[in-house]
């Protein structure tokens, strides 16, 4: 767990060691206090080195650990500080990584030698936490407030070459950092070691440190919207520009033993865990990430340079791609072009910031095209064109023919049949759905969807696209809307029956921004295009001409359905991109949403038409209605296969659709509210609305609350066969 060496007479090693990054866990720390102990002890040691197993120094605490009744009481801080006191010069070699806990060590050395390859933070805060370790007390001092407490609000990684311009670290090595770490802890041998000793520093005064507080907070509170950690981090902080170093850590202590046993803690941690859980994907069918291997894409190709296409080309680049782009004239490809340009230089001139540089002029990077015959040395493609069967089947016909065999076949659609796009190739199993989020070079979830003939190689591959292209890629089963926009659908749709019966816009946006989302379910439509849904209706014969007649306004295939958002396209209200939407904006693509007379009038109009008795609807029956019938298609997907679970689920919408991070996602939710209640709230809405199926309690659910109300990780377990669709 750490192991004692000696490097020579003069010096000992500790080595912390518990694979794979070496967490500290209690076996680890007690180990490395029996290391301190020794050497201590041993009076030939002169100097100690602390460094990691394997190249990394420490990921920090064990997070799988925290919730276990044995860590109550237990102070990291404790470690370090024995660390600190040692009477011989403590000198730490930073390889790989120095995060939370692992860096709280680190502080407690004398000296600090990383590799230049290596990386530190305190990512506690995106745990739910704050470091426990009296890192909020000792970074402050070596590294001044304000660059402390933005290393510990944000919990961002910090290149080793940065942390040494801070004043993190007292040398960056290009080669050993572990000999370099034992000459300098010979070099210092027999130096004081007070001046060495954080935690007797003073914290470095500003001149304006009040204001300098005042103002980060302002700032903080802005982006917290209710989640606690970076709040109750500033406050360890600003106690360390207060109070002397032990009360300092006293006021660290509390606030840390509050975040410990919050709910958004549990549901970070778990986040956490999701995210790591879903790389290990499985199908139905028995394909898995440990039975297939991914092929490698040396080149590859997008079609359409629209909203999405232009995005995913530049997420390409970005990874070091090549990429042939292909646009269906010269007009659309110059247009796109000058929109892909636009994104490359922008983030060109962002990876300038950290000396990095993106190479996007050469054209054996990065081509502009309307001809396919360009496509034919391509490993993948990347389809992205307007979301219509028809024209995808023909664009995936031509792909068949042209590009070489082992070529994989991607679309970017959100929602249709992936089987009967690849029905129009001669390779079905080298089709797969790779439907990646708006904006596609930011947003970091990948939707991995697999068809009935796509091959494991070609998930494998596609999941290996999503790492490459930093994404978080998560592999789902074929049904219309896949995961994330089958759930999306019921709550849109909640939003705007909500509308219907006496609510308005900016009430519905708000009850769901205050829980948490980035933006409620209409700004979300303004800014997305109305434009966009309304055609898909329209395909599938919900609006338009190919309504049959006679059908009621607000009925289709006997079951309810609103007319409202047909009723905004037909004015030309697409949205932010025509300045209408849900809201109007200064001007057509402005971004400032405001409340619009226009559309309470239309929509006492519409009550009143369609005689709908106006009614006050409070904020309990907004969250619950969009939230739960959201959450209720989620257990119908786990039940149908279609998600190996709910950490896939959740996962999905952390990183695709905004859903607060520090509620875990929605089926983390679920658990937290307590199954039993949302059925019962689900049943109670089914009964006011018996002819909205998305609020009809689902099987699985119901299955899941007689047996008891089991935990999250124990659901699947309840599905006697996990059946796919397929
Ligand atoms: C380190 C990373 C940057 C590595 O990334 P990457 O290479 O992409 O690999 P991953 O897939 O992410 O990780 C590989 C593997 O490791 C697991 N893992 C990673 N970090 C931890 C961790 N800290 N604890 C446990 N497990 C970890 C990960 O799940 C993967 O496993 P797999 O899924 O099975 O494959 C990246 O992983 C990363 O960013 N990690 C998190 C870093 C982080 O957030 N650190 C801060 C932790 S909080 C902290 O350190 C300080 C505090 O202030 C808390 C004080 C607490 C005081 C309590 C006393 C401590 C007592 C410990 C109790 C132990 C109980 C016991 O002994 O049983
Ligand atoms: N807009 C969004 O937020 C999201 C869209 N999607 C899906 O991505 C796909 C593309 O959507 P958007 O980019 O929004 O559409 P868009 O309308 O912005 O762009 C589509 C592009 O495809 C081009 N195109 C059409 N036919 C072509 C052909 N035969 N050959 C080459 N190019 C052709 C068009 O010229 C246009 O530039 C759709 O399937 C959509 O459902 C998926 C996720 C999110």
């Amino acid at each position: 767990m750490a192991q004692y060496t000696s490097a020579s007479t003069a010096l000992a090693v500790i080595r912390l060691r518990n694979p794979p990054v070496n967490a500290l866990s209690l076996p680890v720390l007690q180990a490395l206090e029996d290391g301190l102990k020794r050497a201590d002890a041993d009076p030939s040691v002169k100097a100690i080195m602390i460094c990691g197993e394997n190249g990394k120094f420490s990921a920090g605490a064990d997070i799988q650990g925290f919730s276990l009744p044995k860590t109550r009481g237990i102070s990291l801080g404790h470690f370090v500080s024995l660390i600190e006191r040692c009477e011989k010069p403590v000198v730490a070699a930073i390889e790989g990584v120095a995060l939370g806990g692992g860096l709280e060590v680190a502080l407690g050395c004398h000296y600090r030698v990383a590799h230049v390859k290596a990386r530190m933070g305190l990512p506690e805060v995106t745990i739910g936490l704050l470091p426990g370790g009296e890192g909020t007390q000792r970074l402050p001092r070596l590294i001044g407030v304000p660059a402390a407490l933005d290393i510990i609000t944000t919990g961002r990684h910090i290149p080793a070459t940065e942390a040494l311009k801070l004043g993190l670290v007292d040398e960056v090595v290009e080669e050993n950092t572990i000999e370099a770490a034992i000459r300098l802890a010979n070099k210092v041998i027999g130096q004081p070691l007070e001046p060495r000793r954080l935690s007797l520093r003073p914290v470095p005064k500003l001149p304006n440190m009040e204001a300098f507080l005042s103002e980060a907070l302002v700032k903080l509170k802005k982006q917290a919207r209710r989640y606690l950690a970076p709040e109750l981090c500033f406050q360890a902080v600003r106690a360390a520009t207060e109070l002397p170093f032990a009360d300092g850590v006293r006021k660290e202590r509390e606030l840390f033993n509050v975040l410990l046993t919050s709910g958004q803690a549990q549901a970070l941690q778990y986040a956490f865990f999701a995210e790591r859980a879903v790389q290990k994907w499985t199908t139905p069918h028995g394909s898995s990430w440990q039975n297939a291997s991914p092929q490698p894409i040396h080149k590859a190709a997008v079609i359409g340079l629209g909203t999405m296409g232009r995005g995913i080309v530049t997420s390409l680049v970005k990874a070091s791609i090549p990429v042939v782009a292909l646009e269906q004239n010269l007009e659309y490809l110059n247009t796109g072009r000058k929109a892909v340009m636009l994104l490359l230089e922008r983030e060109a001139m962002k990876m300038e910031q950290g000396a990095q540089t993106l190479d996007f002029h050469n054209p054996a990077r990065l081509q502009f095209t309307v001809d396919f015959d360009a496509l034919r040395d391509v490993d993948l493609v990347i389809e992205a064109v307007f979301e219509n069967m028809p024209l995808k089947k023909e664009i995936f016909q031509k792909l068949s023919r042209i590009c070489k065999p082992a070529a994989f076949l991607c679309t970017n659609t959100s929602a249709l049949n992936i089987d009967e796009i690849a029905s129009a190739t001669s390779r079905p199993q080298q089709v797969v759905g790779t439907h990646f989020f708006s904006p596609a070079h930011i947003m970091r979830l990948l939707e991995i969807i697999y068809g009935h003939h796509t091959s494991p190689t070609a998930i494998a591959t596609a999941v290996q696209l999503g790492k490459v292209l930093k994404k978080v890629g998560v592999v789902v089963g074929n049904c219309f809307g896949f995961a994330g926009n089958r759930m999306m659908f019921p709550y849109v749709e909640q939003a705007v029956f909500l509308l219907e019966e006496g609510s308005r816009p900016e009430a519905v946006d708000q009850v769901l921004e205050d829980f948490g989302f980035k933006i409620g379910p209409f700004r979300m439509s303004d800014l997305a295009g109305l434009d966009v849904a309304w055609r898909s209706r329209k395909g599938r014969g919900l609006a338009g001409d190919s309504v049959p007649p006679g059908t009621p306004a607000r009925q289709r295939h006997g079951r309810r359905y609103s007319p409202l958002p047909d009723l905004l396209c037909e004015n030309g209200r697409f949205g932010q991109k025509t300045g209408k939407g849900w809201y109007q904006y200064e001007k057509a693509g402005g971004r400032t949403a405001k409340p619009d007379p226009w559309l309470h009038n239309v929509l006492t109009q519409y009550r009143d038409t369609h005689h709908i008795k106006t009614r006050f609807i409070d904020q309990e029956e907004i969250l619950e209605r969009c939230l739960f019938s959201l959450i209720n298609e989620g257990f119908d997907i786990l039940a149908e296969g279609i998600a190996s679970g709910p950490e896939h689920l959740d996962v999905i919408y952390i990183h695709g659709y905004g859903w607060p991070k520090h509620r875990g996602g929605p089926m983390f939710y679920a658990s937290t509210v307590g199954l039993p209640r949302v059925l019962a709230k689900l049943q109670r809405y089914s009964e006011a609305h018996p002819d909205v199926p998305a609020l009809r309690p689902s099987t699985f659910l119901k299955k899941l609350v007689a047996v008891g109300n089991p935990p999250l990780k124990e659901w699947m377990s309840y599905l006697s066969r996990p059946s796919n669709k397929l």
